[in-house]
């Protein structure tokens, strides 16, 4: 009999991610855990820098590319998760890194175009930019009606400017990511890394909002799993309503949802409350441990900063569904972990 986080005890765990195994008091080594890969989930993978969330939703990553019937899609915004790729002990791990994912300009609502360009819609810049997302789906097109319009011209100029800027982070294109593209049977990774963090959030809002739209129309029949590493950037940025719907909504149309953060009190409280598993290692910060204990659930007897780990890999795990508590070791990984520190010691002896 093996516990399956979200499903409860199980004879033989199919559908199920191989995440680990027990720690006892002693720090001993006990049964397998595993996660539920059959259902729609939330999950919440917390901990202090250098602790192993990156390693742990690796872990995840590595099951869910191995596991039938869904369609796992990483946006990695630290560009650590192509390691996936780099071969696995054990079975393969299917996996496609797009190094320059891109989504359709018209996934942004005027408001959102607004926001992402850090232009308040009461400006002359502003409004234009908020009149030309409105009348077309494509950068090019909303360059073109900036300049058509007889607004004064240091706004045009302005607006122009913004639009031009957003077309140079070059994650904008009428052919970008769709469903379709993301629903195959190997993990996708968006390889993020080197943009900031506006951009950064118009992918992940395309993309959550296109694999979301596609489960409520059926058109695709995988269910979608979105991986977000250094979530908290997806927070406050225009990211934040496509997760927020699918932390809301995902559950009947099948969208389930990882998000890692090492600052769990710089995401959204929806995305605590709304999280049936929490996967927490090491935290010392208080605001962060404050943001956890306060959606601690009622079943759990003792505080959470008691339970929580103290060495990398080590993890309590939080069950609403089965409203049960872990502790546990995250499993070391099948494919080469690509967020480790460095270091001068190693470099420095690779020189001689
Ligand atoms: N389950 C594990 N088993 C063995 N080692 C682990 C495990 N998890 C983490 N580690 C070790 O801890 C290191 C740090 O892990 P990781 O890069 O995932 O940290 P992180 O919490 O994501 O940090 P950051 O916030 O910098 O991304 C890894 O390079 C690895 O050496």
């Amino acid at each position: 009999m093996s516990f399956v986080i979200g499903r409860g005890a199980d004879a033989e765990p199919r559908q199920a991610g191989y995440l680990g195994q027990y720690r006892a008091l002693d720090g001993s080594e006990g049964a397998k855990l595993h996660v539920d890969l059959d259902g729609p989930h939330a999950m919440l993978i917390v901990g202090k820098r250098g602790y192993g969330k990156s390693f742990t939703m690796g872990v995840v990553a590595e099951e869910l590319a191995r596991a039938p019937g869904v369609a796992p899609v990483v946006i990695d915004p630290m560009g650590v998760f192509g390691t996936l790729g780099d071969g696995a002990d054990g079975d393969p791990v299917p996996v496609e890194v797009l190094d320059a994912p891109a989504v359709s300009a018209d996934t942004l609502d005027p408001r959102s175009w607004c926001s992402l360009l850090g232009l308040s819609p009461e400006s002359g810049a502003g409004g234009l930019v908020w009149q030309a997302a409105q009348e077309s789906s494509t950068l090019s097109g909303m360059a073109r009606h900036v300049e058509a319009s007889d607004a004064p011209a240091d706004a045009v100029r302005a607006a122009v400017n913004h639009i031009d800027l957003a077309d140079s982070w070059g994650v904008f294109d009428p052919n970008g990511l769709d469903a379709a593209v993301l629903s195959g049977t190997e993990i996708s990774v968006l390889d993020l890394s080197g943009l900031s963090a506006a951009p950064m959030n118009a992918v992940c809002r395309g993309v959550g909002e296109a694999l979301y739209r596609a489960r409520v129309d059926e058109s695709i029949d995988r269910l979608p799993w979105l991986l977000i590493d250094e979530a908290h950037t997806f927070f406050g940025g225009v990211g934040q309503p496509a997760l927020h719907t699918i932390l809301t909504r995902g559950r009947a149309p099948g969208v389930s949802l990882v998000l890692a953060t090492q600052r769990p009190s710089a995401v959204s409280e929806i995305a605590i409350s709304q999280s049936d598993v929490l996967i927490s290692h090491r935290l010392t910060a208080e605001a962060d441990l404050e943001a956890l204990t306060a959606a601690q659930p009622t079943y759990m007897n003792e505080s959470l900063d008691e339970r929580l780990p103290t060495e990398p890999g080590e993890v309590v795990v939080i069950d609403d569904a089965t409203e049960t508590i872990h502790a546990a070791q995250v499993r070391f990984r099948d494919t080469p972990h690509g967020g480790g520190s460095p270091s001068a010691r190693e470099l420095a002896t690779t020189d001689y």
